[in-house]
């Protein structure tokens, strides 16, 4: 079956169904990991999103229970250059286009991916249409037009929990799978804000020794300072963290007061709270491959990244400092509180998918909750 794509600016890209059918509008980003398209698709970060995969093959090694991000899938479309049907890995139970077909995921294959994620770049992300019921240029065109922007729109708290949970689960090893951790082995209670939490982050936080009670993204501080947590800490998300006013407000009664470590959007609502902005990048970054430096130690480490806002490093004066810095282009990666044992990356250190480098910033927040105990 046929599928278009067309983009807000008139650019055209005519491709093959895969997927669901139907229409669906979302920006349109490209994410230059090889491989984990799985992770990718559960990222709940991706709401409102159609991406787009640098890597030419993808379905390759089907789909698989066990490596999901989040409980579904919450993107509004996926792009890819050759879609293999014929899958072969001993997880896989069943096919990427099946898996998408089930979750109402309208996807597209058999376009110049290389074209598109070049357009992209050179004119920035913008929103995006694929349908395959209308094939009228003009129509679509105008369709994708008529979406709102990215920037502005509160996403997080449509991914976000509806109630607190407990998570006992580490990291998936070859032997195990995923083993199930005593709780009174853990020696550090950490209240996790969800606003669209990739598990693996959850997984991360056991494997340090965290005690993890995960939040929904209105939880009043009060309560969380209630539970007397050793720590907070601040999850990934969809959308602009800027109209996010109301979790900003709690978070700045949580200064202060317990350690605080956040990532990706957990660090962008950080650095508003600490009375910094955030700005939207042109394309932002997407994929598992990019270089950032530690400014404690100026190690280089390779990251793992999806974001498309930045925190203003110059809008936060003296409340932080820089904490990890993008080599690629120079924007904040992390922020470091002057006096306090806070801190915030914009990249990813539990991978998935991605490299681990960065998986010591777990055991950095867990030096901080012990120093502050
Ligand atoms: N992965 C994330 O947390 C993304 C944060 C935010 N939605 C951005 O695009 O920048």
């Amino acid at each position: 079956m046929k599928a278009v794509l067309a983009l807000a600016d008139g650019r055209i890209f005519e491709g093959k169904s895969f997927g669901a059918p139907g229409e669906s509008t979302g920006e349109v980003v490209f994410n230059t990991a090889m491989s984990g398209y799985q992770e990718v698709l559960t990222d709940p970060s991706y709401k409102g999103q159609m991406v787009t995969m640098t890597y030419t093959q993808i379905g390759n090694t089907g789909v698989n229970p066990e490596d999901v991000e989040s409980r579904g899938l919450f993107l509004s479309g996926f792009i890819v250059r050759e879609y293999m049907e014929c899958y072969s890995n001993w997880r896989a139970t069943m096919s990427l286009d099946a898996y998408l077909k089930e979750n109402g995921v309208v996807g597209i294959h058999g376009i110049d991916t290389r074209a598109l994620t070049r357009h992209l770049r050179d004119k920035g992300s913008q929103n995006g249409i694929i349908s395959t019921s209308d094939f009228n240029h003009e129509s679509l065109v105008a369709k994708a037009r008529a979406i709102p922007s990215m920037a502005g729109l509160d996403l997080a708290s449509e991914v976000s929990c509806d109630k607190p949970y407990h998570w006992t689960e580490g990291l998936w090893d070859l032997a195990g799978g995923y083993p199930q951790v005593d709780p009174a082995s853990l020696k550090y209670k950490v209240v996790a804000y969800d606003f669209g939490i990739k598990y693996n982050i959850l997984r991360c936080l056991v494997d340090a020794g965290c005690d993890v009670t995960v939040v929904p993204a209105t939880f009043k501080a009060e309560d969380a300072l209630a539970m007397n947590p050793d720590g907070i800490f601040l999850s990934n998300g969809p959308g602009d963290p800027e109209p996010l006013v109301m979790v900003q407000e709690e978070l700045r009664k949580l200064i202060g007061k317990k350690p605080i470590f956040g990532i990706c959007l957990g660090h962008q609502l950080l650095g508003l709270a600490l009375g910094g902005k955030t700005m939207k990048l042109p394309f932002g970054n997407h994929g598992s491959n990019l270089p950032v430096m530690d400014m404690a130690t100026r190690k280089v480490e390779i990251t793992a990244q999806n974001h498309g806002f930045a925190v203003d490093l110059d809008s936060l004066g003296d409340a932080a400092c820089l904490g990890h810095e993008n080599l690629n282009d120079q924007t904040v990666e992390g922020i470091r509180h002057c006096s306090l044992p806070i801190f915030s990356v914009q990249h990813h250190p539990e991978a998935s998918p991605g490299p681990h480098d960065s998986q010591y910033l777990f055991s950095r927040f867990v030096e901080l909750m012990e120093k502050n105990r």
